[in-house]
């Protein structure tokens, strides 16, 4: 498959310490995709590398078809922290961006700004960072971050600094925003259950190696039905499985149904 992003033997070392060994696996275009693992098992890494901050000791990483440097950057990433500069206005943070890339201020604020209503934040273009709540932050960063247009979003823990109310919120409007857009993702979280419910695949990163992926089909509802779907703990059960595997090498890893 030349579709989509493919990585390929990828392997990462700080020193004499190896972290990542052999990476492989292919994100599909308009396909979303989880990564979990243990702390410290490279997750972070393996964006940077993607984002091209950081290069790979070796593997290849490409999309559709060609190496990502000659590929039109296809990533926007969001970083872990909200980065929103606090002395910027709400518009002018969600535009920056657009400007860093080169677009002159004034189109870059009319393309970010076009976005506001769908994205709950009218209202807000003239506020400062400090007047919103954790969920509209990240509704910005989030704005920020796919008005690159770029066909892939490299999310890090993209709900991590959230209280439980406000992520159930704001994985709803992500989920309703990617239905409808069609994006690509590639997003790592430390919550099972968000990986499950987010993705349409989840990899488990461990010992260097995807050590294991559990497929989540469409049908499951993610909304209201979520939780109640006799599907469910399940799948987080498996994703479980692997992580205890990749924790500790050696570990039989039961097989349940596809
Ligand atoms: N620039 C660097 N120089 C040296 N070591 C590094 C560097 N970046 C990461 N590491 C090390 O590589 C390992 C993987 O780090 P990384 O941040 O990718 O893990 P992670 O899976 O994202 O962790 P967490 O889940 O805790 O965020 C860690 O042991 C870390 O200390």
């Amino acid at each position: 498959m030349s579709d989509g992003l493919q990585l390929r033997g990828i392997a990462k070392r700080f020193g004499a310490r190896t972290v990542l060994a052999d990476v492989s696996f292919d994100v599909a275009p308009g396909e979303i995709v989880a990564v979990v693992g243990p702390s410290g098992c490279g997750k972070s890494t393996l964006l940077s590398l993607l984002t091209g901050a950081q290069r790979p000791d070796a593997g290849e990483i490409r999309y559709g078809g060609a190496a990502t440097a000659e590929a039109g950057r296809p990533f926007a990433y969001m970083p872990q922290r909200d980065v929103l500069l606090p002395w910027r206005r709400i518009l002018d943070n969600a535009a920056i961006g657009l400007e860093v890339a080169g677009l002159p201020r004034a189109e870059a604020r009319r393309r970010a700004g076009a976005l506001f209503d769908a994205f709950g934040l009218a209202g807000t273009e003239d506020r400062f960072p400090r007047q919103l709540s954790g969920g509209m932050r990240q509704r910005v960063s989030f704005l920020r971050t796919v008005v690159q247009q770029r066909p892939v979003l490299l999310l890090d823990e993209p709900f991590g600094a959230l209280d439980a109310i406000t992520r159930d919120e704001l994985q709803r409007w992500l989920l309703g925003i990617w239905d409808s857009q069609g994006w690509s993702a590639l997003f790592i979280t430390h919550d099972i259950r968000e990986a499950v419910r987010m993705a349409d695949r989840v990899l488990v990163l461990g010992g260097g190696r995807i050590a294991g992926e559990v497929g989540v089909t469409r049908d499951i509802p993610r909304g209201d039905g979520f939780r109640a779907d006799p599907r469910v703990p399940g799948l987080e059960e498996r994703v479980h499985a692997l992580l205890r595997a990749a924790a500790m090498p050696g570990t039989p890893v039961a097989q349940g149904p596809a």
